[in-house]
């Protein structure tokens, strides 16, 4: 049995992700703060909902989906009843593995995972890491879970604040960037909804034909570059502002805040 420990955005996409993939209600258990909430998962999709005491204590996967800061409070409800042959799984950013092998009992096995949001049509990027006392079994099992919604990718945990930056947090900048060129469509006279029509599909098949192309970014933007055209014109002004170096500095910003995280 999966049980999921504080079932809020991430919590609640990686448990209908699992249930699209094929488990039925009866192998999920979700927990919440709220009753209300507790109720809306429970008519939602049809899983039990149960104290975070009873999860720990009967589940054989246990995932942590509450917010870094929440996490302590959890662990010390929860930690000294999880029984040693139990995987536990920490969705939360900045939060080491160490942080939680330290709050349970000893041996008990903790990967650690970076999700993202599109882990809702099944197209999120996982990047997981292995704790002191989670082994190959271990993994897998993690895979197994977070396949069905995604791209699920093993990294060193040193990588994981550097990939909760890149790719945990990464949809919020592409989103940042629609908004910003649906911004500049309005300045050009555009009507929104037409600019935001524009910038959606641009989007989309700029993604599409990164991921199938098999060309690198480099030279998938060089051929939408005519000599002296219209883009480089454009790319002139990104450069001239230091947009590249913005997004160096910004990317690594979020790493540094991930690093702060488990000292709350
Ligand atoms: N939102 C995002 O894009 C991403 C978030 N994450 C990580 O996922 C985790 C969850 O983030 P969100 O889903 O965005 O937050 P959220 O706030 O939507 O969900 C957390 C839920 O946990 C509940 N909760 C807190 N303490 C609890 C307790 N003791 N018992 C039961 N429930 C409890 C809260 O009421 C809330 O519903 C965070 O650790 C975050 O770092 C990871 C990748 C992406
Ligand atoms: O902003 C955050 O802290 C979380 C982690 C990655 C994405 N959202």
């Amino acid at each position: 049995m999966i049980a999921i420990l504080g079932a809020g955005k991430m919590g609640e996409a990686l448990l209908s992700g699992v249930l699209r993939a094929g488990r039925g209600p009866g192998e999920l258990r979700a927990t919440a703060r709220r009753a209300e909430r507790a109720a809306l998962l429970r008519e939602r999709y049809g899983v039990e909902t149960v104290s975070n005491r009873e999860a720990a204590t009967t589940a054989d996967v246990l995932v942590l989906a509450v917010k870094p800061q929440d996490m302590a409070a959890l662990l010390d409800e929860v930690g000294s009843h999880v029984p040693a042959g139990t995987l536990v799984i920490s969705m939360a950013a900045g939060i080491t593995t160490g942080y939680v092998e330290e709050r349970l009992g000893e041996g008990v096995p903790v990967v650690r995972v970076m999700s993202n949001t599109p882990v809702h049509v099944d197209e999120a990027m996982s990047v997981i890491s292995p704790g002191s006392h989670a082994g190959e079994d271990h993994l897998k099992l993690a895979e197994e879970l977070l396949s069905p919604v995604g791209k699920v990718l093993r990294i060193p945990e040193s990588l994981q604040d550097g990939a909760t930056a890149l790719s945990g947090s990464g949809p919020a900048y592409f989103y940042y960037l629609v908004e910003a060129m649906v911004d500049a469509g309005i300045l050009l006279g555009m009507p929104r909804a037409a600019a935001l029509e524009m910038v959606i599909q641009s989007a989309v098949g700029a993604a599409i034909m990164l991921r199938d192309s098999g060309e690198h970014p480099v030279l998938l933007r060089e051929a939408v570059t005519s000599p002296g055209g219209t883009t480089i014109a454009a790319i002139r002004e990104l450069e001239r502002h230091g947009v590249r170096s913005a997004v160096l500095e910004a990317i690594e910003a979020a790493r540094n805040r991930g690093r702060e995280l488990a000292a709350g």
